[in-house]
């Protein structure tokens, strides 16, 4: 295989205004190309700057779905804006954010779709959660595969919002009119073709990342131990199969309050050794088994969009000794890409031995500064 890092393109957050974000009420910053360390101590906007670097990236938040929530306390408008550099092109790329809508904007046009504003700056974020999507329920892996099709494919984006109106509007008919109302044949003709194309994108997805998984698992956990990766759809994968399981299911997904089968209810199966990883990996098996699918969605993105995915890490001095934080800068120097990191411990977070690659900067109330290095 190709190494993705010889061929790919660089993307980096050249400058960064941020005003009226949660608690960030005026930051303006100039971040390296390379590591930036923000040291601060709890709850003082670490993670608070790390959102609005994803927010400004992708248009959404990777902590909550209601973007009024990002809105400072005090105001009625937040907006992040910044300057990204890709291959030597400069673009600025805005959102401006009230609660119930929001403003999105590269040079200062608005792009044709949502979707595609999306894409631009391909972004990946690592926080203390995410060993969820080992450990835990379906929903974080499903996210997973839908991050990972929107760069292979933006449109699918649209089709998982298309497939989720159809298929509540069919919940909706079956609670108002019961089982037999006519117009449920059309609702559910209309979910199962929107569900078929998310699953199509989610299982090409899901092809993409098995691979760069079990390279990456190959390199993080003893050599003996298997990793399979593989999409589970909850649906049937033809059209007649799936809307006449639809036709079957009315009465009982009218009993539970939603569709038994479909996107919804897809998985991503993660079998260690012939089990499944959720109920029978170690603590650190489940650690492999996360760092292994994030860095194949670095990889699987990278490769999609051409460039090096910009890096967030949430929180890294949290969750590890001294032994895993050296583990984890070797995988993130040879991404050698822009990487923000949020820390209460500045003095163990070794970025190697060029100084020149790193900046550092203090948040304190929301207030950041540039900072010293401190000694490691
Ligand atoms: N909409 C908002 N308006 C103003 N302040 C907010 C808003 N939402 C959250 N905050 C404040 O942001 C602060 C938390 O910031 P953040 O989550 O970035 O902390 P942190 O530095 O990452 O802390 P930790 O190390 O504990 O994770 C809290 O003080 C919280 O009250």
């Amino acid at each position: 295989m190709d190494d993705l890092h010889s061929s790919i393109g660089s993307l980096f957050v050249e400058s960064l205004q941020v005003r009226s974000f949660r608690n960030l009420v005026r930051v303006d910053c100039e971040p390296g190309e390379r590591f930036n360390v923000i040291a601060g101590d709890n709850g003082q906007g670490k993670t608070n700057l790390l959102e609005a670097l994803y927010v400004v990236a992708t248009s959404k938040s990777f902590r909550t779905a209601k973007l009024g929530e990002l809105v400072g306390h005090e105001s009625e408008l937040a907006s992040v804006r910044a300057t990204i550099r890709q291959d030597g092109d400069a673009r600025s790329q805005s959102v401006g954010l009230k609660p119930g809508s929001r403003m999105v904007k590269i040079d200062d046009k608005r792009p044709q779709t949502l979707a595609s504003y999306a894409v631009r700056t391909p972004i990946v974020v690592f926080h203390p959660g995410e060993i969820a999507l080992s450990m835990g329920a379906s929903d974080g892996r499903r996210r997973l595969l839908d991050r990972t099709a929107l760069y292979l494919a933006p449109q699918s984006m649209t089709e998982l919002e298309s497939y989720s109106r159809a298929i509540k509007a069919r919940q909706k008919t079956l609670e108002l009119r019961g089982i037999d109302a006519p117009e449920l044949a059309d609702w559910e003709t209309l979910a199962v073709r929107h569900a078929l194309a998310v699953m199509q994108h989610r299982a090409h997805a899901a092809e993409l990342l098995a691979m760069h998984t079990k390279i990456a698992f190959g390199r993080i956990a003893a050599p003996e131990l298997r990793l399979e990766v593989s999409y589970v759809p909850s649906a049937p994968r033809t059209e007649d199969e799936y809307r006449s399981s639809l036709v079957r299911l009315r009465t009982r997904d009218l009993a539970r309050g939603s569709a038994s089968i479909g996107p919804h209810r897809d998985d991503l199966a993660l079998v260690l050794d012939e089990r499944a990883a959720r109920g029978f990996a170690s603590q650190g098996q489940h650690r492999a088994v996360t760092l292994s699918l994030k860095s194949a969605e670095i990889e699987v993105i990278g490769r999609a969009r051409g460039v090096r995915p910009i890096l967030l890490l949430d929180d890294v001095s949290s969750e590890l000794d001294r032994e895993r934080t050296a583990a984890l800068f070797s995988f993130l120097r040879d991404q050698r890409g822009q990487v923000f990191l949020t820390t209460t411990r500045p003095e163990l977070i070794d970025t190697g031995e060029d100084p020149s690659t790193r900046r550092d900067f203090r948040i304190e109330r929301g207030v950041l500064a540039t900072a010293s290095r401190p000694a490691v």
